[in-house]
């Protein structure tokens, strides 16, 4: 696996190694002692799986402080552009967003730390979208930020005519009155 440090620290692509032959292909999809000698020490404890429609965007979703979660995310069918908002008062990108695209193809991952909101929307006509997470879900300490924030600026590959969102994420709050990290 090609291991990539982006330009957040503490954000990562992983390209894995793909096998290919004629049956179809194998892959590693997760390698604690590779990820840890190159990220850093993990703990996985649940592996989460949705699927969406096109349109569907999830997000900006956090656990707030001790529940926050670092989540190793990839697609397995379809294609996504997922994001992440660097919460992290202390850190030189403050306030600063990520996106890749991920997808079936190209079967990357992207490792988003503690200390972010995550998001992501469906550029397919479907996508299966799948992740590990290193602390437990804690509905009560959810929180989302509005997608179209103004400060963020995040610059999403659809119309908000085509885009889906839960009712939790339509009422999400302002990057303003988030409640950041240290
Ligand atoms: C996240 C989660 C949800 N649920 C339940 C609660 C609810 O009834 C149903 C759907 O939950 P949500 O609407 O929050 O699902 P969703 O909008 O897919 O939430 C996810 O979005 C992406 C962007 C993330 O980063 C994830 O951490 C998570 O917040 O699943 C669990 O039981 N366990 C979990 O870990």
């Amino acid at each position: 696996m090609n291991y990539i440090q982006t330009e957040i620290d503490g954000v990562w692509l992983i390209e894995p190694k793909v096998f290919s032959d004629e049956r179809g292909y194998f892959m590693e999809a997760f390698k604690q002692d590779e990820f840890e000698a190159n990220i850093g020490p993990v703990n996985f404890i649940q592996d989460n799986e949705s699927k969406s429609s096109f349109g569907v965007l999830r997000g900006l979703h956090y656990q707030k402080g001790e529940y926050s979660q670092s989540k190793l995310v990839r697609v397995i069918k379809g294609k996504v552009v997922d994001v992440a908002v660097d919460l992290r008062q202390s850190s030189t990108t403050f306030g600063k967003y990520i996106s890749v695209l991920l997808s079936e193809e190209n079967k990357r991952q992207f490792f988003i730390p503690r200390g972010f909101a995550h998001g992501f929307a469906v550029l397919s006509e479907e996508a299966i979208f799948t992740y590990k997470v290193d602390n437990k879900y804690a509905p009560q300490a959810e929180a989302s930020i509005i997608y179209d924030d103004e400060t963020l600026g995040i610059d999403w590959p659809l119309a908000k005519s085509q885009m889906l969102l839960s009712p939790k994420d339509k009422q999400g709050i302002a990057f303003k009155d988030a409640v950041y990290f240290e």
